[in-house]
């Protein structure tokens, strides 16, 4: 049979959607669950076509029952997907500003205010914004400088920033399990780090030192220089 305009019109608008949909998921805990799904299927698949019936059987009838799980457990990043599909390209929030950040970032070390400081880039960070109070603000230093201040309501917890707004404040991130030798603050920025693509920005209450967690890995303290640097690689500035 010859292949027509159709077939590659077809072949090219499933390659494309692939394409977006690896960006979407690319980095998100999703990923996750896409390699799991494709091994449960891989595995489905051999277990049919080896006659394995009761095998085959079993993960037929669990497939169904797995989707709603699923849809259940990722309701959080299903909803962020959706609303970055809705919100598209241009919407995208103004460009954080960095010199703010890191003015901010003196001040809370120079004063020795233990602050936690998540930066959202591809993985939505909105179920940990909702453990918190929703702020939707403009960034300023003075604002950051206010919400860690000892003793005030919202000092307790990390704060989320998505572009140039403060999104939510006294957070509560998800605890690292590695053993670091440092506090409760340095295993929140270190576990947030873990199940997300964010930039977590950890200042120390004790000493002023300022860390940042990316990736599972918690960096030694940082020169504001070297956070400048760092800071306009992920902001692409
Ligand atoms: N799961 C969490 N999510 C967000 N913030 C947290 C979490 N657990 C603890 N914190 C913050 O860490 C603070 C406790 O810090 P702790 O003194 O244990 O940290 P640390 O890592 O030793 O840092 P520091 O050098 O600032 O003392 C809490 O008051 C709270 O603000």
């Amino acid at each position: 049979m010859p292949i027509t305009w159709r077939d590659l019109l077809d072949i090219l608008l499933v390659a494309v959607l692939f394409y977006y949909l690896w960006r979407l998921i690319a980095g998100t805990r999703a990923l996750n669950l896409v390699r799991g799904v494709l091994i449960y299927l891989v595995v489905w698949f051999l277990a049919d076509r080896l006659g394995l019936s009761t095998l085959a059987w079993l993960l037929g009838n669990a497939a169904t029952l797995g989707a709603f799980a699923l849809i259940v457990v990722f309701q959080p990043e299903l909803r962020g997907l959706l609303e970055r599909l809705g919100r598209g390209q241009q919407l995208r929030p103004p460009a954080l500003s960095l010199e703010e950040l890191l003015f901010a970032l003196r001040r809370l070390s120079e004063k020795r205010y233990g602050a936690l400081i998540a930066l959202e880039r591809r993985t939505p960070l909105g179920e940990y914004a909702a453990t918190g109070e929703l702020l939707e603000a403009r960034l300023s230093a003075r604002l950051l400088e206010t919400l860690f201040y000892a003793g005030t309501p919202l000092h307790d917890g990390g704060v989320i920033l998505r572009g140039d707004r403060v999104l939510a404040a006294g957070c509560v991130f998800p605890l690292s399990e590695v053993r670091l030798g440092l506090g409760t603050r340095h295993r929140a920025a270190l576990g947030l780090s873990e199940v997300s693509d964010a930039l977590v920005i950890v200042v120390s209450e004790e000493t002023g030192a300022i860390r940042v967690a990316e990736g599972g890995r918690l960096s030694p303290p940082q020169s504001l220089e070297a956070l400048r640097r760092r800071l306009k690689e992920v902001l692409g500035a």
